[in-house]
């Protein structure tokens, strides 16, 4: 059985790639083509999953923007899709989830069972017993919010907890003490480098998910100087809007492809890159 970690590593070897794409389907934003069509979420996502593949590291679902339009089946057959079609590139579901043991298990059953992820994003608010469930299951990754991307990321996170921020206190408790599987991975946003480069300090080698590049305005080289692990991987650098939306035309598969090759070799110019 190969785990989540493994696939993210030989996907970031085979596709010489930190790259995940977000997977966020907004239907005003979707190009004209797709007018009328009620399957239009699965075959725009699809078409862009398809065109970007043998780019990536990772594809990043955002459940939200299926729930909200009632296309959670949509969602489930694009993730069946990734794994028939594109073998080998992991799904991250992107879902915050976080909640009472009893609940929590349900959730890692609806990512797991329902949708097929072979990870989840969490929210550590509630306490380690709140993802036990994720936290278990060795074969899928658990992808902790540590220090969000958004302009209110400090509010909670900044907090002083005994002399370190509370995102820093997160980052310690998540390496030395939930990590005993190997599958935890944390969120950095590519917004705050610095507190990025605290992040990489106290995890050492541990994957970081990074979203805010592109649409939010992150900078890629000082995610790179910030945030990359001894071996030049250890990031999985997330992109959506600008990557989903980059034409609205009939090129928009093309369009994501070539803003993919574009996000992939920045990044890369950027990176202490493997020899091989
Ligand atoms: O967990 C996430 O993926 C996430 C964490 C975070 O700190 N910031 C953040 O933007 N995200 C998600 O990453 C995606 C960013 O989208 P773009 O700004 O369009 O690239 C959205 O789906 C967000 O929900």
């Amino acid at each position: 059985m190969t785990t989540f970690i493994e696939s993210l590593q030989a996907a970031w070897q085979r596709n010489r790639s930190l790259v995940c794409v977000g997977l966020d389907p907004e239907p005003a934003r979707l190009p004209t083509r797709f007018a009328g069509d009620d399957d239009a979420v699965f075959a725009f996502c699809r078409d862009i999953v398809d065109a970007t593949a043998d780019l990536v590291c990772c594809f990043k679902p955002q459940i939200a923007h299926f729930a909200a339009l009632g296309a959670e089946g949509a969602l489930q057959r694009l993730i069946a899709h990734i794994h028939a079609r594109q073998p080998g590139v992991p799904v991250i579901l992107d879902a915050k989830r976080g909640d009472i043991g009893s609940t929590a298990e349900h959730y890692a059953r609806e990512a797991f069972e329902r949708y097929g992820a072979d990870a989840v994003t969490l929210n550590p608010y509630l306490g380690r017993d709140s993802l036990q469930p994720f936290l278990d299951r060795a074969d899928k990754g658990a992808v902790i919010l540590c220090r969000t991307s958004n302009p209110g990321a400090g509010d909670l996170q900044d907090l002083d907890v005994g002399g370190m921020p509370l995102y820093q206190r997160v980052a310690e408790r998540v390496a030395h003490e939930w990590n005993g599987n190997g599958n935890c991975l944390l969120v950095t946003g590519a917004t705050y480098p610095s507190q990025l480069a605290e992040v990489r300090r106290i995890v050492g080698d541990m994957p970081l998910l990074v979203p805010g590049i592109g649409a939010q305005g992150g900078d890629v080289e000082a995610v790179l100087g910030h945030g990359q692990a001894s071996d030049g991987a250890g990031l999985l650098i997330s992109s959506s809007r600008a990557i989903l939306y980059a034409s609205a035309a009939d090129d928009f598969a093309a369009a994501a492809r070539q803003a993919t090759l574009a996000l992939r070799d920045e990044i890369n110019r950027h990176r202490r890159m493997p020899t091989d």
